[in-house]
């Protein structure tokens, strides 16, 4: 009879797990008695019965070692031929503290009764662990309290272990890659190959071949072979940049800790992987769903040569082998397909070799602990009272080996960025950051890619508002290609200010270059200036003026034509490839184009809270007691209009809420981006978007500049002084320095 495919089948998906015929055979055989020939039942979830029944049968049989022998009745398997036992594949082991002790239990410890296993949670009795473990045991993790890791009645869940993939799940699984499992191992190949691409990352430096750290050396645990490692040649180990690398990596964190009034997080370097250095919230807030984000996101803790860190594995992994104290305690809950760490000697760890684990910052959190899930921080504070819990008093206490735990430490917990998007998803296009300077992180803020009102702002945004004249209801399709002009059209004086390409068009364009270049002849000055007005003075400054300026307005909702109109640009947000960076001139971070961009085309509009003038004052005044500033921008282009009610007097700030403009650094005069008042739901101009589009063609990596229009020599700016480093030959602190004024730009 031929043989049955199903059984060659399950021999096969066995094999892959280590598991010889010899002992699939007995197992299948009862189990296709068991569920009479239901081959679903046995082949569902990747042979999940099967694999978890044959581990079972394992675990009895070192308990009662012949009490389970059942008669197995002729059935299929007697026509289905045997293909030679195959060498064991051999899977992790668990240890504990020099003694190879098997952690993974049967599933039917307390449940012996086939089927019925793989679907609960076994418990089981420490003292029936057998003092060795078969090398084909899956792993456990210990999902319970951390303290009762190593002491009886420990609930044990199996953990995927196999090409340095650490799996786990809330329910008994078999030992065997789910696709799951494998999408992920693809999807971190796939990362691991884009870091090699030779262009700057998001938020990652790439090191110089010669420089990648051995990874295999960092990552493989000993008993385990180097052929079963995955092909990963390039560094899996994302180094952050740290330029005080000289071996004093606490004195680097310490100098650096704040750095623009903020606290931000260190990038993490070597020293990290040791067990006496303990990050807070270890244990939180790894994303659902999103683990390919998350992934990218973190990064493997290492030495900035690479080379030292796995000289001090591979020193790291000989302890190991000598005095284990080796646990793969998985102790992140219920978060499915993360990679784990498989063992931890004295502080030191070795982590599954995997690509997938690469990206994983481990640390290691010596006992006592308790409530692991949501402790980190109490975690952290015991560990510092704690000087007596070193490696070696660990190694003399059973009990504390025992309760040793890994962590795993999603990087991004570290820093509050997502290296690869700043917008946190908000735009359309991701927009990365990178710092190839220090080791400083972004400032904190809440992304919005919109304006959103602070408090007292009048923002009337209302279809009753908005009449005829005010939008093209009858139009249809794309209004720049209508044959004749619509009340949009009209409304933006001259025609549309945009081509078919969505450029502002050169005519338009050069005549807001002209104005911000010979701003005096372009400025207005009210009798009682809103922005004067809040200070309460009892003799009122003089306005210091406004540049009045001619408005883009764009087709909107109330319109018939469709959101693909030409005439519709701003309201479809960021379309261009852009990178938030260090700058090298200390101007802090700035925004940079990472593709040629054509003069005329829209970047980004200045994105925050919008807050009456008065609101923006007394934030000012907050600031200035803070130490902390805001960055705000007037959106005075009309308020030539007469006197103004505070609430009709708007500005945006973009310190705490804004979007990726809030990175513009200022360039005096030749910047190449200009700032153009643009209409989309408000038919008054007390609100209005303002819009940066390129003034000339931009070269990608081109840093993005705007002219800030401020007064150097004024110190009642809106915006807090800082002495100008763009280079400009125009620089207004060049010409101060001059004992010449600058250009004109009063405002
Ligand atoms: C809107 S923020 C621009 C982003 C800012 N560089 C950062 O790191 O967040 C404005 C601040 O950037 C700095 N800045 C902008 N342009 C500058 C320039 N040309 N020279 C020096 N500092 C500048 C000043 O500190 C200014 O207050």
């Amino acid at each position: 009879m031929a043989p049955n495919q199903r059984v060659l089948a399950a021999y096969r998906a066995m094999m892959d797990l280590g598991l010889s015929n010899i002992k699939v055979k007995p197992v299948l055989k009862r189990l296709i008695q068991l569920y009479d020939k239901n081959w679903e039942l046995i082949e569902a979830e990747n042979y999940r019965v099967l694999a978890d029944a044959i581990f079972e049968e394992e675990e009895n049989e070192v308990v009662e070692p012949s009490s389970r022998r059942n008669k197995i009745d002729k059935g299929d398997l007697e026509e289905e031929p045997l293909t030679h036992d195959e060498p064991v594949r051999p899977l992790k082991r668990l240890r504990l503290r020099g003694q190879e002790v098997q952690a993974s239990q049967s599933l039917a410890a307390c449940n012996p009764s086939f089927g019925e296993s793989s679907l609960k949670r076994p418990k089981i009795e420490e003292d029936a662990l057998p003092e060795t473990c078969p090398l084909q045991k899956p792993q456990y993790t210990a999902l319970s309290s951390p303290s009762d890791v190593g002491h009886a009645r420990t609930e044990l869940h199996p953990v995927l272990v196999r090409h340095g993939i650490v799996d786990k799940g809330k329910q008994p699984m078999s030992p065997q890659v789910s696709p799951r499992g494998a999408r992920f191992i693809s999807e971190r190949a796939s990362q691991a190959v884009r870091f090699k691409e030779p262009r700057v990352e998001p938020g990652i430096m790439l090191l110089p071949e010669n420089k990648v750290p051995d990874i295999h050396a960092l990552i493989k645990p000993k008993d385990e072979p180097v052929d079963e490692l995955p092909p990963y040649e390039l560094p899996i180990a994302v180094i952050k940049p740290d330029p005080l690398s000289n071996g004093d990596a606490q004195k680097k964190n310490d100098s650096n800790e704040k750095q623009e009034g903020h606290d931000t997080p260190e990038p993490q370097c070597r020293d990290e992987v040791r067990g006496d250095d303990i990050q807070d919230s270890a244990m939180e807030g790894i994303p659902d769903g999103n683990l390919e984000e998350f992934c990218s996101n973190v990064e493997i803790a290492s030495s900035p040569s690479g080379e030292e860190g796995s000289v001090e594995a591979r020193q790291t992994l000989d302890k190991l082998k000598n005095d284990t104290v080796c646990g793969a305690l998985d102790v992140i809950g219920n978060k499915e397909d993360l990679g784990r760490p498989s063992c931890v000697s004295n502080g030191t760890l070795s982590v599954p070799c995997s690509a997938a684990l690469a990206a994983l910052q481990i640390h290691v959190l010596l006992p006592p602990l308790t409530a692991l899930n949501d402790c980190g921080q109490e975690t952290k504070k015991v560990m510092e009272n704690d000087p007596e819990s070193d490696d070696s008093k660990l190694l003399e206490d059973p009990q504390n080996a025992d309760s040793q735990i890994v962590v795993v430490v999603p990087q991004y917990q570290l820093t509050p960025h997502d290296f690869n998007d700043l917008t946190k998803g908000e735009e359309r296009v991701r927009i990365p950051w990178v710092n190839e300077i220090n080791n400083k992180y972004p400032p904190p803020f809440h992304y919005i890619p919109k304006n959103l009102v602070f408090q007292d702002a009048y923002v009337n945004v209302c279809l009753s508002n908005i009449g005829d004249e005010h939008c093209c209801s009858t139009c249809l399709g794309n209004c720049l290609l209508s044959p004749t002009p619509c009340a949009c059209a009209y409304k933006t004086e001259g025609g549309f200010a945009y081509t078919s390409e969505g450029l502002i068009k050169e005519e338009f364009l050069e005549e807001y270059i002209a104005i911000s270049h010979s701003p005096q002849r372009h400025l207005f000055y009210c009798k009682d200036c809103p922005v004067e007005r809040p200070k309460n003075n009892d003799c009122l400054e003089p306005c210091k003026g406004h540049l009045k300026k001619k408005f883009i307005k764009e087709c909107w909702s109330k319109c018939g034509c469709s959101k693909h109109c030409g005439n519709r640009v701003v309201q479809r947000g960021i379309a261009c490839n852009l990178q938030v960076f260090y700058t090298s001139d200390e101007k802090g971070w700035g925004l940079r184009t990472l593709e040629d961009l054509p003069k005329g085309a829209f970047v980004c509009e200045f994105a925050g809270e919008v807050l009456t003038s008065k609101e923006l004052y007394q934030r000012n005044m907050l600031c200035t007691e803070s130490g902390k500033c805001t960055h705000p921008v007037l959106l005075d282009a009309d308020w030539v209009s007469g006197f103004l009610k505070d609430k009709e007097t708007l500005c945006l700030d973009a310190a705490s809420f804004g979007n990726v403009a809030r990175f513009i650094n200022h360039r005096c005069l030749d910047a190449n981006l200009i700032e153009i008042p643009v209409e989309v739901e408000t038919p008054s101009h007390h609100y209005y978007h303002l819009a940066f589009f390129t003034s000339r063609n931009v070269a990608a990596l081109e840093e993005l500049t705007w002219d800030y229009g401020i007064d150097f020599d004024d110190q009642d700016n809106l915006v807090k002084s800082f002495w100008c480093q763009c280079g400009s030959k125009f620089c207004g602190n060049m010409k101060r320095l001059n004992r010449s004024s600058r250009v004109s730009n009063a405002r």
